[in-house]
């Protein structure tokens, strides 16, 4: 057919619709005319070969969760700038719902978006009609009737019905998860704990911490992510080993490290609320259990600084008449590692059932995390393997997470810096043992000039390595004096000995690098001033 045909053919036909919808306008009431707009549509589908499902917003009079999991899904930026590829022409709209913590996409009314599926491409469209108007109604409806048509092919019926939709509920769960807004709560002292009231307070947490943020060894932080992420996704696995859902980290190391730091970024990473729990404010075991009870699924139980929180740190014979023997407390050899003291008001054995005990059960997905300063106070009935899964050391700052303190406080990649400052930074970076609490310091007192930051940087990375290399010198002097220092020194080292002859067993500690050599000179040090 010639071109000039063509354009004919279609402008006659053209030219006959417009005439067809004038005469249908003149002659039929509108209801006539919707009901035979409806009657071409479905004569259309029969010879169509693709097959169409709508999902409106409201299901005779209730919500239909699918038109918002739908809505949530089309909405991601993921979507948008993945999986989902708009036409050209398609607009969207832009919302903050409040307390949200990022922007979401919508399709505009009546628009399309196409979605690509295990390879089969299905098309969105958000149809949007004003509702006719009701004589009366138990229950006020919106004036505007929505919802999505999702057209596919009809060979793609039994994909998109096993699959897709559940495909997509899942997946707007978890967006869901991530744009609302986390809760920190905690506790306070004399709280009612009677079954109605809830013992937490909670206020929104919204801290910036990700693992992105986070200075630390990559290599480390990657195993933590997989970690956590096959924990979220563990449910089969925990069921089919009998083991309760939940999961225990120990976070320990010198202030300043990232330990408060590290808690946000996993709450931040899986989406999932933090209880700060104030052991100092729980009167006793009793009450623990209640707030344990009250705690919600997918959260982290946080215990900051265990070692401080209540008397877990004494070991020796336990006595009998202080109401407080716990069998799980005996160690391997059956000799008991824990006394606690009378008139304490949170026992460890009330602590450890809150953890490991059929309480800690009740409720799913939950994570433990206790952070200390000097793990070698901690009790080993603390330490030892399956009670806490995880032991991280939250070490002195090195040189990749230096390298990731610069491009957070600088914007400097590892190129922007000039290549003998680098250098002189990665050869006294460790030697220095500054925090990365001290490292952000003197890059945020520097920020607006990063040149001036990196030089300071560098400045106080010598000045500390001299000052340490100082103090060893003095050290060694003193030990070649062999002053009365030395016997208490090597006591304390024995007993660390003993400590480090308990967490052996550890798998975790190992592979994560069980790094003590800081606290055991933090401590040297400690014996010293005193
Ligand atoms: N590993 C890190 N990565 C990024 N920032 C860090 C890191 N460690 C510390 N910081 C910075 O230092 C500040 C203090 O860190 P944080 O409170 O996480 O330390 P902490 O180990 O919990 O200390 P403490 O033992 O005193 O509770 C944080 O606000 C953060 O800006
Ligand atoms: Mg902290």
């Amino acid at each position: 057919m010639k071109m000039s045909d063509y354009w004919t053919t279609m402008a006659s036909l053209l030219g006959m619709l417009a005439f067809c919808q004038t005469i249908l306008q003149l002659v039929f009431p509108p209801e006539l005319r919707l009901a035979f707009i409806h009657l071409l549509t479905r004569i259309g589908h029969v010879f169509s070969s693709h097959i169409y499902f709508d999902i409106t917003e409201i299901d005779g009079v209730n919500t239909n969760e699918l038109y918002n999991a739908v809505q949530l899904y089309l909405s991601s930026s993921v979507t948008v700038n993945g999986a989902v590829s708009s036409s050209n022409n398609t607009r969207l709209s832009l919302t903050r719902v409040p307390n949200s913590s990022s922007v979401t996409f919508g399709l505009s009314n009546n628009d399309r978006i196409t979605d690509v599926f295990n390879g089969v491409t299905v098309l969105w469209e958000h149809v949007v009609v004003q509702r006719q108007v009701q004589s009366f109604s138990w229950r006020p409806m919106p004036e505007e009737k929505r919802g999505f048509t999702l057209q596919i092919n009809k060979r793609d019926k039994t994909l998109v019905l096993d699959s897709y939709l559940d495909y997509i509920v899942g997946k707007s769960e978890e967006i869901r998860r991530k744009n609302e807004e986390r809760l920190l709560y905690t506790n306070s002292r004399g709280v009612s704990l009677d079954s109605r009231s809830h013992p937490w307070d909670s206020v929104r947490f919204k801290h910036p911490s990700t693992f992105e943020t986070l200075a630390m060894n990559p290599e480390k932080k990657k195993q933590i992510m997989e970690d956590l992420r096959e924990f979220a996704n563990g449910q089969g696995f925990y069921q089919k080993t009998g083991r309760a859902w939940k999961r225990g980290y120990l976070l320990y190391g010198p202030p300043g490290t990232g330990k408060s730091s590290l808690i946000a970024a996993m709450a931040n990473y899986l989406g999932y609320d933090i209880y700060d729990l104030e052991l100092t404010e729980v009167q006793n075991n009793s009450e623990l259990r209640k707030l344990l009870m009250k705690t919600s699924s997918k959260s982290i139980i946080v215990i900051e600084d265990i070692d401080c929180s209540i008397s877990l740190t004494k070991r020796g014979k336990i006595k009998q008449n202080n109401g407080c023997y716990d069998p799980s407390l005996t160690n391997g050899s059956g000799s008991i590692t824990c006394m606690e003291e009378p008139g304490s008001s949170v026992t460890l054995s009330g602590l450890l059932n809150f953890t490991d005990g059929l309480w800690s059960c009740c409720g799913s997905e939950r994570i433990f995390v206790f952070t200390t300063n000097h793990i070698e106070k901690l009790d080993s009935a603390l330490l030892r393997s399956g009670r806490m899964d995880m032991h991280i050391h939250m070490g002195f700052c090195k040189f990749p997470a230096l390298k990731i303190l610069l491009k957070n406080y600088l914007r400097f990649e590892e190129e922007d810096v000039d290549g003998v400052v680098l250098k002189e930074m990665e050869e006294c970076v460790e030697e220095a043992e500054i925090t990365p609490a001290d490292v952000s310091e003197v890059l945020i007192r520097n920020r607006s000039d990063a040149e001036k930051a990196v030089k300071e940087l560098v400045c106080v990375l010598k000045e500390r390595v001299l000052k340490r290399r100082k103090t060893v010198g003095l050290k060694k002097k003193k030990k070649e004096e062999g002053e009365e220092e030395e016997e208490e020194e090597e006591e304390e080292t024995e007993e660390e000995h003993e400590k480090r002859a308990l967490d052996s067993p550890n798998r975790n500690r190992e592979l994560l690098g069980f790094e003590e050599d800081h606290f055991k000179e933090e401590d040297e040090e400690e014996e010293k001033e005193k």
